[in-house]
């Protein structure tokens, strides 16, 4: 795709200086010029040369590796060079501007390296959207799901889908031509409908693999709740291992929604700290309460605490359906009188008593929820409409079985493109900024 014009991008690859080795990155027509002007001849395809870096006038900037991606096998399709040099910062900024005093070759805008490689066809958008999720991966599952997106198995099945819709919908035109009357006899059409309905099926089921995606990628929430010096603060200290939120022994301290961030057994969990929950006409504990049943509200799973000395468990009215843990603190206090067959856990935040079970307990409701076969799954909502859309598309071609085979047909095609939208095949001009615009410069 590259034109004579086009222009040659450059961006300094690896992380924030000073580091080690900084790997600065070319793409585009120019590359092959610049290596020859910076670090002499050309070096053999993809093989590493240890060379003097200079500038236009042939003042020395650093010695370091160059490579050569001649194009269109590279990541971006073009002519790509790589600089690996001495990670400072003086270092980079020189290299940087001697390659920009090149015609035509200028700093390289976020994401615009990927942006090539999806217009030059090496990446589709749910590999690309994969690829953002990989460099932002934190977890161990994160990193999972965003490598199944970003090497093609997710696109693998989208293709699949449309290929075979596309299959069913050539068949029927093929049968129109060569019917007067429009009508397909018997068999084939049969076995297409009911291959498109088994389709439609199939969709409904990747469908509901949404949430486990979701909670994969976007994390899963905790929310700590209970009333008032249940030690809940303590709680989330206990698990963030630092001090979060400010622990008294009065009742009422907390009032904001805080907040920490843990890795469980590989997964991404949004731990919040709430206010007590009681009968109170103070105007500012007031608005922290209103406020811990919002974040209930929005929670994976709900921690309700006690202390186990407080008689009566409070009314915590957490909302339908969200499911529950419930705990029982402080247990540090009353060793010799504790439950023996309580269906609650027991946890000290001081001694550390049963936080590991607590997180097991945590982990095992995750992985209930996170529960399919394989990874390959979506994990965000532009897909989920988009497959949504083609599973009512399928489903009206499949049940319209009055109207004509044209009609039936077109539902086809629209589930057909819908599919395509999902991977960049079919109109996706307005969606690439928002997507390139995740990544960060010099990918
Ligand atoms: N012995 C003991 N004391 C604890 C434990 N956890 C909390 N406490 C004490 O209980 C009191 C209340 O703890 P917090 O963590 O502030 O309780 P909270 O539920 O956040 O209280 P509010 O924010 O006021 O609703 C403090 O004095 C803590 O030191 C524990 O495991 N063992
Ligand atoms: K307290
Ligand atoms: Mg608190």
């Amino acid at each position: 795709m590259s034109s004579p014009e086009r222009e040659t991008i450059i961006a300094l690859s690896s992380g924030a200086l000073p580091s080690g080795v900084a790997v600065i990155r070319l793409s585009g027509p120019q590359s092959a010029v610049i290596c020859e002007a910076m670090a002499g001849t050309l070096p053999p395809p993809r093989m590493a040369a240890l060379r003097p870096i200079r500038d236009r006038n042939g003042l020395l900037l650093d010695r370091g590796l160059v490579l050569f991606f001649p194009g269109p096998n590279s990541f971006t399709g073009e002519d790509c060079l790589e600089f690996h040099l001495h990670g400072g910062r003086a270092v980079v900024e020189s290299a940087l501007n001697a390659a920009t005093e090149f015609e035509n070759c200028r700093l390289a805008e976020a994401g615009e390296f990927s942006r090539r490689a999806f217009e030059n066809g090496k990446l589709d958008l749910v590999e690309t959207e994969g690829l953002a999720d990989l460099l932002a991966a934190e977890t161990e599952m994160q990193r999972r799901l965003a490598l199944e997106q970003s090497s093609g198995h997710l696109s693998a099945i989208y293709q699949k889908w449309r290929e075979q819709l596309l299959g069913a919908r050539a068949l029927i035109e093929a049968e129109l031509d060569f019917s007067d009357e429009g009508d397909i006899p018997g068999s084939v059409s049969d076995r297409i409908w009911s291959e498109m309905a088994s389709l439609a099926r199939d969709i409904e089921q990747v469908l509901g693999n949404l949430k486990a995606g979701e909670i994969i990628r976007d994390g899963f929430t905790v929310v700590i709740a209970g009333p008032p010096n249940a030690g809940k603060s303590s709680l989330l200290n206990a698990l963030a291992n630092r001090e979060v939120a400010i622990v008294t022994e009065y009742a009422g301290t907390t009032r904001d929604v805080l907040h920490c961030e843990l890795d469980i057994g590989g997964y991404a969990v949004h731990l919040y700290d709430t206010a007590g929950v009681r009968e109170t006409s103070e105007p500012v504990e007031r608005e922290g309460i209103r406020r811990a049943y919002r974040k209930m509200e929005e929670a994976d799973l709900v921690l309700s605490l006690s202390d186990y000395a407080s008689s009566a468990k409070q009314e915590l009215d957490i909302p339908n359906g969200i499911p529950v843990i419930d705990v029982v603190t402080k247990i540090d206090l009353y060793t010799d009188s504790l439950p023996q067959q309580s269906t609650a856990m027991l946890i000290s935040s001081q001694s550390g008593q049963g936080l590991d079970n607590l997180r097991s307990a945590i982990l095992a409701e995750l992985k209930d929820r996170t529960n399919t076969v394989s990874l390959a799954i979506p994990s965000r909502l532009r897909h989920a409409q988009h497959l949504h859309d083609a599973a009512e598309h399928i489903w009206r071609a499949v049940r319209a079985e009055t109207d004509g085979l044209e009609i039936r047909a077109e539902f086809l095609r629209r589930a057909a493109d819908t599919i395509g939208r999902v991977t960049g095949k079919v109109d996706v001009e307005m969606l690439l900024g928002k997507i390139f615009s995740e990544f960060c410069v010099g990918k």
